[in-house]
Protein backbone atom coordinates (compact mmCIF):
# COMPACT_ATOMS: atom_id res chain seq x y z
CA UNK A 1 0.00 0.00 0.00
CA UNK A 2 1.05 3.57 -0.81
CA UNK A 3 -0.31 6.56 0.80
CA UNK A 4 0.48 10.27 -0.59
CA UNK A 5 -0.61 12.99 1.95
CA UNK A 6 -1.28 16.52 0.13
CA UNK A 7 -0.21 19.45 2.40
CA UNK A 8 -0.19 18.46 5.25
CA UNK A 9 1.51 21.21 8.31
CA UNK A 10 4.05 18.83 9.82
CA UNK A 11 5.23 20.01 13.29
CA UNK A 12 8.36 17.24 13.72
CA UNK A 13 11.21 19.20 16.23
CA UNK A 14 14.80 19.38 15.15
CA UNK A 15 13.81 18.62 11.47
CA UNK A 16 10.46 19.95 9.87
CA UNK A 17 7.97 22.28 10.71
CA UNK A 18 5.74 23.40 7.34
CA UNK A 19 4.13 22.21 5.16
CA UNK A 20 5.06 19.23 3.53
CA UNK A 21 3.76 16.62 0.92
CA UNK A 22 4.55 13.11 2.35
CA UNK A 23 4.27 9.57 0.24
CA UNK A 24 4.76 6.80 2.11
CA UNK A 25 5.47 3.15 0.57
CA UNK A 26 6.38 -0.22 1.55
CA UNK A 27 6.24 1.10 5.03
CA UNK A 28 8.82 3.77 4.84
CA UNK A 29 8.65 7.52 4.01
CA UNK A 30 9.83 7.66 0.65
CA UNK A 31 9.60 11.74 0.11
CA UNK A 32 8.94 14.46 2.18
CA UNK A 33 8.39 17.49 0.03
CA UNK A 34 7.73 21.21 -0.13
CA UNK A 35 4.08 21.00 -1.57
CA UNK A 36 3.56 20.68 -5.41
CA UNK A 37 6.79 18.63 -5.79
CA UNK A 38 5.64 14.85 -6.19
CA UNK A 39 4.38 13.32 -9.48
CA UNK A 40 0.71 13.35 -9.77
CA UNK A 41 -0.88 10.98 -7.86
CA UNK A 42 -2.84 10.24 -11.00
CA UNK A 43 0.57 8.90 -12.91
CA UNK A 44 1.05 6.98 -9.61
CA UNK A 45 -0.20 2.96 -9.49
CA UNK A 46 -3.75 2.79 -8.29
CA UNK A 47 -3.45 1.53 -4.81
CA UNK A 48 -2.52 4.96 -3.58
CA UNK A 49 -4.61 6.30 -0.57
CA UNK A 50 -4.45 9.82 -1.02
CA UNK A 51 -4.95 12.23 2.13
CA UNK A 52 -5.73 15.60 1.78
CA UNK A 53 -3.83 16.91 4.53
CA UNK A 54 -5.46 20.49 4.72
CA UNK A 55 -6.36 21.85 8.14
CA UNK A 56 -4.52 18.38 9.67
CA UNK A 57 -1.21 18.48 11.45
CA UNK A 58 1.17 15.81 11.03
CA UNK A 59 3.34 14.97 14.21
CA UNK A 60 6.03 11.72 14.68
CA UNK A 61 3.77 9.03 15.61
CA UNK A 62 3.09 9.42 19.45
CA UNK A 63 4.72 7.08 21.76
CA UNK A 64 3.00 6.37 25.17
CA UNK A 65 5.67 4.56 27.47
CA UNK A 66 3.11 3.39 30.16
CA UNK A 67 0.60 1.48 29.64
CA UNK A 68 -1.07 -1.93 31.03
CA UNK A 69 -1.91 -3.94 28.52
CA UNK A 70 -2.87 -6.72 31.08
CA UNK A 71 -2.48 -10.33 28.59
CA UNK A 72 -1.85 -12.67 29.51
CA UNK A 73 -3.95 -13.63 32.49
CA UNK A 74 -6.13 -11.03 33.19
CA UNK A 75 -7.70 -10.60 29.50
CA UNK A 76 -11.25 -9.11 30.76
CA UNK A 77 -9.58 -5.84 31.66
CA UNK A 78 -7.63 -5.64 28.13
CA UNK A 79 -5.92 -7.91 25.53
CA UNK A 80 -3.02 -6.89 23.02
CA UNK A 81 -5.33 -6.63 20.55
CA UNK A 82 -7.71 -3.95 22.35
CA UNK A 83 -4.78 -2.25 23.93
CA UNK A 84 -3.20 -1.33 20.87
CA UNK A 85 -6.03 -1.00 18.72
CA UNK A 86 -7.08 1.58 21.46
CA UNK A 87 -3.64 3.12 21.35
CA UNK A 88 -4.38 3.32 17.50
CA UNK A 89 -7.10 5.10 18.20
CA UNK A 90 -6.18 7.74 20.56
CA UNK A 91 -3.46 8.44 17.87
CA UNK A 92 -0.81 6.38 18.97
CA UNK A 93 1.49 4.81 17.33
CA UNK A 94 3.49 2.63 19.92
CA UNK A 95 3.34 1.89 23.07
CA UNK A 96 5.77 0.20 25.99
CA UNK A 97 3.44 -2.39 27.80
CA UNK A 98 4.67 -2.64 31.76
CA UNK A 99 5.26 -6.32 33.24
CA UNK A 100 2.59 -6.56 35.62
CA UNK A 101 0.52 -9.12 33.85
CA UNK A 102 -0.09 -12.52 34.95
CA UNK A 103 2.51 -14.84 34.41
CA UNK A 104 4.80 -11.37 34.97
CA UNK A 105 7.08 -9.99 32.35
CA UNK A 106 9.72 -11.86 34.36
CA UNK A 107 11.63 -14.04 31.97
CA UNK A 108 12.20 -14.02 28.23
CA UNK A 109 9.27 -16.37 27.49
CA UNK A 110 6.35 -14.00 28.23
CA UNK A 111 8.52 -11.03 26.48
CA UNK A 112 8.20 -13.03 23.18
CA UNK A 113 4.37 -14.08 23.72
CA UNK A 114 3.92 -10.82 24.03
CA UNK A 115 5.51 -9.73 21.01
CA UNK A 116 3.99 -12.78 18.59
CA UNK A 117 0.63 -11.63 19.92
CA UNK A 118 1.22 -8.28 19.00
CA UNK A 119 2.45 -9.10 15.79
CA UNK A 120 -0.90 -10.64 14.63
CA UNK A 121 -2.93 -6.94 15.44
CA UNK A 122 -2.55 -4.53 12.53
CA UNK A 123 -2.34 -1.28 15.68
CA UNK A 124 0.32 0.34 17.44
CA UNK A 125 2.99 -1.58 18.41
CA UNK A 126 4.31 -3.00 21.08
CA UNK A 127 7.68 -2.62 22.98
CA UNK A 128 7.51 -5.08 26.22
CA UNK A 129 9.05 -4.02 29.43
CA UNK A 130 10.24 -6.56 31.77
CA UNK A 131 10.24 -6.75 35.46
CA UNK A 132 13.10 -6.25 37.75
CA UNK A 133 12.20 -8.72 40.20
CA UNK A 134 11.08 -12.23 39.95
CA UNK A 135 7.28 -12.24 40.14
CA UNK A 136 7.52 -8.06 41.54
CA UNK A 137 8.09 -9.18 44.83
CA UNK A 138 11.46 -7.21 45.15
CA UNK A 139 13.43 -10.20 46.59
CA UNK A 140 15.17 -11.92 43.49
CA UNK A 141 16.86 -10.14 40.44
CA UNK A 142 15.33 -11.57 36.95
CA UNK A 143 17.51 -12.59 33.90
CA UNK A 144 17.24 -9.02 32.64
CA UNK A 145 19.68 -9.92 29.84
CA UNK A 146 18.06 -12.80 28.68
CA UNK A 147 14.78 -10.80 28.43
CA UNK A 148 16.48 -7.68 26.56
CA UNK A 149 17.40 -10.56 23.67
CA UNK A 150 13.88 -11.76 23.70
CA UNK A 151 12.90 -7.68 23.59
CA UNK A 152 12.50 -5.65 26.50
CA UNK A 153 14.15 -2.15 26.54
CA UNK A 154 13.59 -1.19 29.95
CA UNK A 155 12.54 -3.23 33.33
CA UNK A 156 10.51 -1.81 36.11
CA UNK A 157 8.38 -3.41 38.89
CA UNK A 158 5.62 -0.75 38.54
CA UNK A 159 2.65 -1.65 40.44
CA UNK A 160 5.00 -2.71 43.00
CA UNK A 161 7.68 -0.38 44.09
CA UNK A 162 11.97 -1.54 44.64
CA UNK A 163 11.53 -1.12 48.11
CA UNK A 164 15.02 -2.62 49.05
CA UNK A 165 17.79 -0.09 48.55
CA UNK A 166 20.23 -2.42 48.03
CA UNK A 167 18.43 -4.97 45.37
CA UNK A 168 17.52 -1.35 43.11
CA UNK A 169 21.59 -0.27 43.21
CA UNK A 170 22.56 -3.71 42.01
CA UNK A 171 19.48 -3.60 39.12
CA UNK A 172 21.24 0.06 38.21
CA UNK A 173 24.77 -1.11 37.88
CA UNK A 174 23.38 -4.75 35.98
CA UNK A 175 21.00 -2.38 33.49
CA UNK A 176 24.14 0.37 33.08
CA UNK A 177 25.98 -2.84 31.84
CA UNK A 178 23.04 -3.25 29.73
CA UNK A 179 22.70 -0.07 28.45
CA UNK A 180 18.98 0.29 29.34
CA UNK A 181 17.01 2.23 31.62
CA UNK A 182 15.02 1.41 35.09
CA UNK A 183 11.49 3.06 35.23
CA UNK A 184 10.78 3.66 38.62
CA UNK A 185 7.19 3.35 40.33
CA UNK A 186 8.05 5.37 43.31
CA UNK A 187 6.32 4.58 46.50
CA UNK A 188 7.27 4.13 49.86
CA UNK A 189 4.58 1.66 51.08
CA UNK A 190 4.74 2.26 54.74
CA UNK A 191 4.42 5.95 53.80
CA UNK A 192 0.98 5.20 51.91
CA UNK A 193 0.25 2.97 54.53
CA UNK A 194 -3.14 1.50 52.49
CA UNK A 195 -4.31 4.99 51.66
CA UNK A 196 -6.60 5.62 48.87
CA UNK A 197 -6.59 8.89 47.89
CA UNK A 198 -4.26 11.86 48.43
CA UNK A 199 -3.65 13.01 52.08
CA UNK A 200 -5.64 16.39 52.19
CA UNK A 201 -9.19 17.73 52.81
CA UNK A 202 -11.24 16.23 50.57
CA UNK A 203 -10.24 12.74 51.87
CA UNK A 204 -10.93 13.81 55.59
CA UNK A 205 -14.33 15.26 54.01
CA UNK A 206 -15.17 12.02 52.81
CA UNK A 207 -13.45 9.81 55.70
CA UNK A 208 -10.73 8.30 52.97
CA UNK A 209 -7.46 7.53 54.40
CA UNK A 210 -4.65 10.05 52.79
CA UNK A 211 -1.66 9.02 50.91
CA UNK A 212 1.12 11.99 51.52
CA UNK A 213 3.08 13.34 49.09
CA UNK A 214 5.98 12.15 50.63
CA UNK A 215 5.03 8.29 50.03
CA UNK A 216 6.18 9.41 46.38
CA UNK A 217 8.79 11.75 46.86
CA UNK A 218 11.14 10.39 49.39
CA UNK A 219 11.29 7.34 46.83
CA UNK A 220 12.30 9.49 43.97
CA UNK A 221 14.92 11.51 46.28
CA UNK A 222 16.49 7.70 46.76
CA UNK A 223 16.80 6.71 43.69
CA UNK A 224 17.96 10.53 42.63
CA UNK A 225 20.53 9.56 45.01
CA UNK A 226 21.15 5.89 43.46
CA UNK A 227 21.14 7.29 39.78
CA UNK A 228 23.81 9.14 40.90
CA UNK A 229 26.18 6.87 42.48
CA UNK A 230 25.38 4.17 39.64
CA UNK A 231 25.28 6.34 36.88
CA UNK A 232 22.62 4.36 35.49
CA UNK A 233 19.39 6.07 33.40
CA UNK A 234 16.44 6.19 35.76
CA UNK A 235 13.41 7.27 34.62
CA UNK A 236 10.30 8.12 37.00
CA UNK A 237 6.96 6.88 36.11
CA UNK A 238 3.96 8.59 36.61
CA UNK A 239 5.49 11.92 38.62
CA UNK A 240 2.22 13.67 40.98
CA UNK A 241 3.69 15.48 43.15
CA UNK A 242 5.55 19.29 43.42
CA UNK A 243 8.10 17.73 45.44
CA UNK A 244 8.70 14.93 42.90
CA UNK A 245 9.48 17.62 40.35
CA UNK A 246 11.59 19.99 42.08
CA UNK A 247 14.00 17.07 43.38
CA UNK A 248 14.58 16.14 39.77
CA UNK A 249 14.90 19.62 38.28
CA UNK A 250 17.74 20.02 41.19
CA UNK A 251 19.05 16.94 39.85
CA UNK A 252 19.13 17.42 36.39
CA UNK A 253 20.93 20.53 37.13
CA UNK A 254 23.51 18.42 38.36
CA UNK A 255 23.69 16.33 35.40
CA UNK A 256 22.23 13.53 37.16
CA UNK A 257 20.67 11.05 34.09
CA UNK A 258 17.13 11.22 35.42
CA UNK A 259 13.78 11.95 32.99
CA UNK A 260 10.66 11.50 33.85
CA UNK A 261 6.89 11.47 32.63
CA UNK A 262 3.45 12.39 33.87
CA UNK A 263 0.30 11.83 32.73
CA UNK A 264 -3.02 13.66 31.85
CA UNK A 265 -4.75 13.19 35.09
CA UNK A 266 -2.08 14.74 36.65
CA UNK A 267 -2.27 18.15 35.17
CA UNK A 268 -5.92 18.10 34.18
CA UNK A 269 -7.46 17.14 37.92
CA UNK A 270 -7.07 17.13 41.63
CA UNK A 271 -8.35 15.83 44.41
CA UNK A 272 -10.79 19.05 45.18
CA UNK A 273 -12.47 17.13 41.76
CA UNK A 274 -13.09 14.13 42.89
CA UNK A 275 -17.37 13.61 43.49
CA UNK A 276 -18.04 11.88 46.43
CA UNK A 277 -16.28 7.75 46.59
CA UNK A 278 -16.47 7.52 42.63
CA UNK A 279 -13.67 5.21 41.91
CA UNK A 280 -13.42 6.59 38.38
CA UNK A 281 -11.37 8.84 39.71
CA UNK A 282 -8.76 6.37 42.07
CA UNK A 283 -5.53 5.81 40.98
CA UNK A 284 -2.25 5.56 42.22
CA UNK A 285 -0.44 7.72 43.35
CA UNK A 286 -3.41 9.72 43.67
CA UNK A 287 -5.01 13.13 42.29
CA UNK A 288 -2.94 15.80 44.04
CA UNK A 289 -3.99 19.62 45.40
CA UNK A 290 -3.83 22.57 43.13
CA UNK A 291 -0.62 23.45 43.90
CA UNK A 292 0.99 19.97 42.72
CA UNK A 293 -0.69 19.98 39.66
CA UNK A 294 0.23 23.55 38.84
CA UNK A 295 4.07 21.96 39.77
CA UNK A 296 3.37 19.51 37.21
CA UNK A 297 2.51 21.87 34.31
CA UNK A 298 5.23 24.01 34.95
CA UNK A 299 7.60 21.48 34.86
CA UNK A 300 6.23 20.45 31.64
CA UNK A 301 6.73 23.90 30.57
CA UNK A 302 10.35 24.33 31.80
CA UNK A 303 11.36 20.96 30.39
CA UNK A 304 11.95 19.10 34.29
CA UNK A 305 9.02 16.99 32.76
CA UNK A 306 10.22 14.90 29.70
CA UNK A 307 7.41 13.15 28.34
CA UNK A 308 3.50 12.53 29.02
CA UNK A 309 2.17 9.19 29.16
CA UNK A 310 -0.88 7.70 30.01
CA UNK A 311 -0.33 5.11 32.48
CA UNK A 312 -3.36 3.52 31.03
CA UNK A 313 -4.26 0.86 33.30
CA UNK A 314 -7.94 -1.07 32.40
CA UNK A 315 -9.97 -2.49 35.27
CA UNK A 316 -13.05 -4.34 35.01
CA UNK A 317 -16.72 -3.09 36.21
CA UNK A 318 -17.11 -4.72 39.23
CA UNK A 319 -13.59 -4.37 40.32
CA UNK A 320 -14.04 -0.54 40.63
CA UNK A 321 -17.93 -1.19 41.85
CA UNK A 322 -17.01 -1.68 45.16
CA UNK A 323 -16.13 0.93 48.12
CA UNK A 324 -13.51 3.52 47.33
CA UNK A 325 -11.04 2.01 49.68
CA UNK A 326 -11.56 -1.36 48.25
CA UNK A 327 -11.84 -0.53 44.22
CA UNK A 328 -8.42 -1.24 41.78
CA UNK A 329 -6.61 1.89 41.08
CA UNK A 330 -6.18 2.60 37.68
CA UNK A 331 -7.84 4.67 35.17
CA UNK A 332 -8.09 4.64 31.38
CA UNK A 333 -5.96 6.80 28.96
CA UNK A 334 -5.08 5.65 25.81
CA UNK A 335 -8.12 7.09 24.14
CA UNK A 336 -7.91 10.81 25.88
CA UNK A 337 -4.63 11.47 25.82
CA UNK A 338 -3.93 13.44 23.06
CA UNK A 339 -7.38 15.40 23.85
CA UNK A 340 -6.36 16.19 27.31
CA UNK A 341 -2.97 17.30 26.18
CA UNK A 342 -3.91 19.18 23.37
CA UNK A 343 -5.86 21.36 26.05
CA UNK A 344 -2.20 22.42 27.14
CA UNK A 345 -1.98 23.90 23.87
CA UNK A 346 -5.15 25.84 24.12
CA UNK A 347 -4.29 26.99 27.42
CA UNK A 348 -1.26 28.19 26.30
CA UNK A 349 0.98 26.19 28.66
CA UNK A 350 2.90 24.54 26.11
CA UNK A 351 3.71 24.98 22.69
CA UNK A 352 2.34 22.37 19.73
CA UNK A 353 6.32 22.08 18.90
CA UNK A 354 6.45 21.27 23.06
CA UNK A 355 3.96 18.95 22.98
CA UNK A 356 5.66 16.61 19.92
CA UNK A 357 8.16 16.71 21.98
CA UNK A 358 6.62 15.30 25.23
CA UNK A 359 4.41 12.41 23.18
CA UNK A 360 6.83 11.64 20.67
CA UNK A 361 10.34 12.92 20.71
CA UNK A 362 11.57 12.40 24.37
CA UNK A 363 9.37 8.83 24.12
CA UNK A 364 11.80 7.59 21.22
CA UNK A 365 15.16 9.42 22.71
CA UNK A 366 14.58 7.53 25.89
CA UNK A 367 14.14 3.75 23.69
CA UNK A 368 16.39 4.74 21.39
CA UNK A 369 14.47 4.65 18.36
CA UNK A 370 14.72 7.25 15.61
CA UNK A 371 10.93 8.52 15.02
CA UNK A 372 11.65 11.50 12.17
CA UNK A 373 9.73 12.23 9.21
CA UNK A 374 12.55 11.70 7.11
CA UNK A 375 12.65 9.41 3.84
CA UNK A 376 13.93 5.67 4.48
CA UNK A 377 12.32 5.59 8.06
CA UNK A 378 9.90 3.85 8.79
CA UNK A 379 6.96 5.40 8.77
CA UNK A 380 4.95 5.70 11.86
CA UNK A 381 2.86 9.07 11.99
CA UNK A 382 -0.10 10.84 13.02
CA UNK A 383 -2.43 13.23 11.74
CA UNK A 384 -4.07 15.45 14.22
CA UNK A 385 -7.14 17.54 13.65
CA UNK A 386 -7.03 20.11 15.76
CA UNK A 387 -10.55 22.05 15.52
CA UNK A 388 -12.73 18.24 16.00
CA UNK A 389 -14.77 18.81 19.28
CA UNK A 390 -15.81 16.01 20.94
CA UNK A 391 -17.31 14.37 23.78
CA UNK A 392 -15.63 11.48 26.31
CA UNK A 393 -17.83 8.92 26.14
CA UNK A 394 -16.36 5.48 27.53
CA UNK A 395 -19.37 3.24 25.82
CA UNK A 396 -17.40 4.11 22.71
CA UNK A 397 -13.84 3.08 23.53
CA UNK A 398 -11.96 0.25 21.44
CA UNK A 399 -10.61 -0.41 24.83
CA UNK A 400 -12.33 -2.79 26.85
CA UNK A 401 -11.56 -0.19 30.19
CA UNK A 402 -14.53 1.64 30.93
CA UNK A 403 -12.81 3.71 34.09
CA UNK A 404 -12.26 6.78 32.73
CA UNK A 405 -12.59 10.07 35.15
CA UNK A 406 -13.08 11.78 32.16
CA UNK A 407 -16.63 10.81 30.81
CA UNK A 408 -18.98 13.60 29.43
CA UNK A 409 -16.02 16.15 28.97
CA UNK A 410 -15.79 18.29 26.46
CA UNK A 411 -12.38 17.92 24.29
CA UNK A 412 -11.09 19.84 21.49
CA UNK A 413 -8.70 18.25 19.13
CA UNK A 414 -8.29 14.00 17.89
CA UNK A 415 -5.94 11.87 16.04
CA UNK A 416 -7.55 12.47 12.31
CA UNK A 417 -5.67 8.82 10.82
CA UNK A 418 -2.65 6.57 12.91
CA UNK A 419 -0.53 5.13 10.24
CA UNK A 420 1.92 2.40 11.79
CA UNK A 421 4.51 1.03 9.44
CA UNK A 422 3.02 3.21 6.20
CA UNK A 423 -0.58 1.63 7.03
CA UNK A 424 -3.53 3.33 7.94
CA UNK A 425 -4.32 1.90 11.50
CA UNK A 426 -7.35 4.12 12.11
CA UNK A 427 -9.07 6.81 10.71
CA UNK A 428 -11.28 8.70 12.60
CA UNK A 429 -15.26 8.61 11.36
CA UNK A 430 -16.82 11.62 10.96
CA UNK A 431 -19.93 10.13 13.13
CA UNK A 432 -17.73 11.62 16.15
N1 LIG B 1 -1.52 3.26 38.22
C1 LIG B 1 -2.41 2.49 38.77
O1 LIG B 1 -3.24 3.01 39.50
N2 LIG B 1 -2.45 1.17 38.56
C2 LIG B 1 -1.53 0.38 37.79
C3 LIG B 1 -0.24 0.14 38.50
C4 LIG B 1 0.74 1.30 38.49
O2 LIG B 1 0.91 1.98 37.49
O3 LIG B 1 1.40 1.53 39.51
C5 LIG B 1 -2.21 -0.94 37.43
O4 LIG B 1 -1.54 -1.87 36.98
O5 LIG B 1 -3.45 -1.01 37.55
ZN1 LIG C 1 3.13 2.61 38.89
ZN1 LIG D 1 1.52 1.83 35.66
Amino acid sequence: MQIQIKGVRVIDPGNIEGIRDIRIKDGLFEAVSEPGQLPDVAEASQDVNVIDGQGLIGVPGLIDVHVHLREPGQEYKETIETGLKAAAAGGITAVCCMPNTNPVNDNAQVTAFILSQAKKVHAARVYPVGAISANLEGQKLNDIADMKKAGIWAVTDDGMPVTDSQLMRRTLEYCKSLDIPVLVHAEDKRLADGGAMNEGLPATVMGIKGIPNAAESVMVMRDIALAELTGARVHFCHMSTAQSIEAIRAAKAKGVRVTCETAPHYFTLTDADIPAYDTNFKMNPPLRSDKDRAAIIEGLADGTIDMIATDHAPHAEDEKQVEFDQAAFGIVGLETSLGLSLDLVTRGHLTLIQLVEKMAKAPADLMGINNDIVPGNRADLTLIDMDTDWIVNPDAFVSKGRNTPFTGRSLKGAAAFTIVDGRIVYTRSSSF
